[in-house]
């Protein structure tokens, strides 16, 4: 558990990002889907791109690690049976993604994840496969899911409800290039939380030769044509590049993280033009756009000249833990008052004189890699502040704490 131990006034350097998580893991299944072999470069390596390339090995295509952020993979374009279940830990994207892809491989195959997964629903998704001709099915609502399948989409028209996560999209999407006839995907009633990551998804898809039109806001058709092998480098990641943006507006330093916000396709980089207006954040900001930001700005508003509410964030009750409840318990840790849950938004009343008092708190991160590092902007400022199991931040970022050491953040682990 780290603690900061030195002071923080003159963090400075650079810092390299890991690769984005949600682009890796979009990549990986793309290109294990294409025939050939592609190189993945600049990918995050952590626990949510290793459970979805053990996956992919297990269904029968190469995956290898070839260095510190690159894969090779080399696929026939088809998955093949798996005997064993695919174990995806809490990676929301590999489960879903791949639920999805099963549906595309002639036999059973069981997903399941970790005791955080098994609580996060999925029956969208598995009632969207069986709209499409596919036996899908979650007693629970929730993984472990079974998809036993033919081999493809047998009905090529469906609808999918995307109000729990836009995941569900994406996997359909990815999936759907395969089968003897285009594949037409609507969203039912026009609704979605992050409709930046269906952009990414179809980003991804094109860049591996997909053809796809959009034919109404939250409707695509999706050609049968197969992906192409290529070459593809990942951009940094966005999510992990706002804790970073978070610090420096915090202790007004210069980390450089090497990108701007605009060179990024990630939902999240919006975070940046909320976050550089710290100490004035805005009095409401709409988080549906920038989900994985809303735990780092929540924290930053702590600190902030005013209140700031979160709203249209209730899809982050569902994540890798209720991350509302979560910082607004956390925040609360620290100074009672700070945080308030209404209904299903997050009010946070600042105050600023926390800053370089002393408060001895520890700060419980729920298994949730983004409360860690979200929290580590608060231990900067306030002498006394521990972060409680810091090594689960390894889902996402595994090198955050020696990174921000890197910039001269002084800290002990237990
Ligand atoms: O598609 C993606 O890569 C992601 C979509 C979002 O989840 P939901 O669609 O479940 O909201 C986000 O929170 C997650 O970290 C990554
Ligand atoms: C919600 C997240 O992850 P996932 O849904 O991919 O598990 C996240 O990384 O913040």
């Amino acid at each position: 558990m780290p603690q900061k131990t030195g002071a923080p006034a003159g963090l400075a350097g650079k810092i390299a990002l890991p690769g984005s998580k949600s682009i890796t893991n979009r990549v990986l299944l793309i290109a294990a889907l294409a025939q050939g072999k592609s190189h993945i470069s600049g990918a995050l390596k952590s626990d949510d791109t290793t459970y979805m390339a053990q996956a992919l090995r297990q269904l029968g295509v190469t995956v290898e690690d070839a260095g510190d952020t690159d894969f090779m993979v080399t696929s026939t374009g088809t998955l093949t049976p798996s005997q064993a279940p695919l174990f995806l830990g809490n990676a929301g994207t590999a489960v879903r993604f791949l639920t999805a892809a099963a549906a595309n491989i002639k036999g059973t195959t069981v997903l399941t994840g970790d005791a955080h997964m098994q609580k996060r629903p999925i029956a969208p998704l598995v009632e969207a496969l069986n709209a499409a001709g596919v036996t899908a099915t979650a007693p629970t609502g929730c993984p472990p899911v079974t998809v036993s399948s033919e081999g493809g989409f047998s009905k090529r028209t469906i609808e999918v409800d995307a109000s729990l996560s836009s995941q569900y999209v994406s996997a359909l999407m990815m999936a759907g290039t395969k089968g003897d006839a285009p594949f037409s995907l609507r969203v039912k009633d026009g609704d979605i939380g992050a409709r930046g990551y269906i952009d990414i998804t179809l980003e991804c898809m094109k860049a591996f030769g997909a053809n796809i039109s959009q034919t109404a806001p939250l409707s695509w058709d999706i050609a049968n044509t197969p992906y192409a092998a290529r070459d593809y480098w990942v951009e940094p990641d966005a999510s992990a590049a706002t804790y970073i943006w978070g610090i420096n507006a915090l202790l007004d330093t210069a980390i450089d993280i090497g990108i701007a916000p605009e060179a990024m396709m990630q939902p999240d980089a919006k975070a940046y033009d909320f976050i550089k207006q710290f100490p004035n954040l805005p009095a409401v900001i709409d988080g549906s756009q920038m989900q994985d930001a809303i735990p780092t700005i929540a924290v930053l508003a702590a600190f902030n000249n005013h209140p700031v509410r979160f709203v249209g964030i209730a899809n982050l009750r569902v994540k890798e833990c209720d991350r509302i409840n979560a910082v607004a318990t956390e925040l609360n840790r620290i100074q009672p008052g700070l945080a308030e849950e209404i209904g299903d938004d997050l009010l946070v009343t600042p105050d600023r004189s926390l800053i370089g008092r002393t408060v001895k708190a520890d700060i419980h991160t729920y298994h949730d890699h983004r409360i860690a590092m979200a929290f580590a902007q608060a231990a900067l400022v306030i002498d006394g502040i521990r972060i409680l199991d810091p090594g689960c931040t390894a889902k996402t970022y595994p090198g955050y704490w020696r990174d921000l050491q890197s910039v001269g953040v002084e800290m002990t682990f237990e």
